[in-house]
């Protein structure tokens, strides 16, 4: 099989394009390095340096690459970020995956999974989240998002476009030789395995009064192979006509404290904290049912305690700033 992977320099795409690789498929990285560096990219993947935004590149890319199915990962991804500078969460992401989805048309290519988010759904009327509960999101990366998924749903129906969008909860970890290492990092986990490591003094704690156990936030951890899977399945489903949309996430929730708790008991580091306001557009609590996925496609995690994740998060941590 022949895959074209947007984004795949970055984290996400790059776990999925090595076990695509591993499998024997034949995949193909298009990405700008806007937050990725060139050395990241797996050896044995055929690389363009492209923008989504140039519209005839990714054109051109498809005419000649004949893919048999696109995986979109390719975004900017910082909920914080997003509500400082909406309009370029807008830009890159909608109006990007505009690009690729036009650039599909033109070519003939139908069948796309997507990275969506469970920033599509906001602050959740109950939890665990089910697929079918309201979409209001609470910061423009999540609106940037479900505005791609809306457009593809129309692409479906009126064009008969393939598509899997995977709302993905918090994805960590790491599979052998590859893990998180966002340019520049955000992310809860490798700001804690940092500390850890002795490259920052302490981790700030965004919100100390949401209604929580211990009034910090909630979030619902996937170890990142355990996603990667979910892609393979998604592949296979799109061997058939119509669209899916799928949560991926463990099912159970931990707070930002707890998080620390996990990594202090993991690298035996004290982890010191500083308690900082809340981050603008944080929802409380966000926890996934990925039942739907689990009963329709046979979806089962291999890694699904919060230990366990931040251990393979750490053993590639140590040896990337060995
Ligand atoms: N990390 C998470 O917990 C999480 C959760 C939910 C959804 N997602 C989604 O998963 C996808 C991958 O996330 P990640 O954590 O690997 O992020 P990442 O930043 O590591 O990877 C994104 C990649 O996309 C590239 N990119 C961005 N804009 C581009 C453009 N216009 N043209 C070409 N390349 C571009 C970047 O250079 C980067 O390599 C994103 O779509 C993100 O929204 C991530
Ligand atoms: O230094 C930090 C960093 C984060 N947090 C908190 O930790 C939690 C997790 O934050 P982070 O790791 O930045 O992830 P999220 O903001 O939850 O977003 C991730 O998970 C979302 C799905 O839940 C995806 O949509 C996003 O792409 C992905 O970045 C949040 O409550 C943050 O407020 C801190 O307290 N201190």
């Amino acid at each position: 099989m022949n895959f074209l992977v947007t984004g795949g320099a970055g984290y996400i795409g790059g776990t999925v394009s090595r076990i695509l690789l591993q499998q024997g498929a034949k995949v193909t990285i298009y990405d700008n390095l806007c937050h990725a560096k060139a050395s990241a990219l797996p050896a044995q993947a055929a690389f363009i340096q492209g923008d989504l935004l140039d519209r005839q590149l990714i054109e051109k890319t498809l005419r000649e690459g004949k893919f048999d199915a696109i995986l979109h990962f390719a975004a900017l991804i910082e909920a914080g970020e997003s509500m400082k500078k909406p309009e370029l969460y807008f830009r890159n992401n909608t109006g990007g995956t505009l690009n690729l989805l036009e650039a599909m048309l033109a070519t003939g290519q139908n069948k796309l999974v997507f990275s969506s988010t469970a920033a599509c759904y906001g602050e959740p009327e109950s939890t665990p989240i089910l697929e079918t509960a309201k979409l209001q999101p609470t910061n423009a990366y999540g609106e940037s998002k479900l505005l791609s998924e809306t457009m593809m749903r129309w692409m479906s129906e009126i064009h008969g476009l393939r598509y899997a969008a995977l709302r993905y909860f918090n994805v960590a970890g790491a599979i052998e030789g590859y893990g998180e290492a966002h340019e520049p990092e955000s992310h809860l986990i490798p700001l804690i395995l940092d500390v850890a490591l002795g490259r920052r003094q302490s981790i700030k704690i965004y919100g100390q009064d949401y209604p929580t156990a211990d009034g910090t936030c909630v979030r619902d951890y996937i170890h990142v192979q355990d996603l990667a899977e979910a892609h393979i399945l998604a592949l296979k489903a799109l061997e058939q006509p119509g669209h899916h949309i799928f949560n991926l996430g463990s099912g159970q929730g931990f707070t930002v404290r707890q998080v620390i708790e996990s990594a202090r008991r993991v690298t035996g580091h004290a982890i010191p904290v500083i308690e900082e306001p809340r981050r603008p557009g944080d929802p409380a609590v966000l926890v996934a049912s990925s039942d739907k996925i689990k009963s329709e496609l046979g979806w089962k995690p291999n890694f699904p305690e919060l230990d366990q994740i931040i251990a393979s998060a750490w053993e590639w941590h140590q040896k990337r700033y060995a």
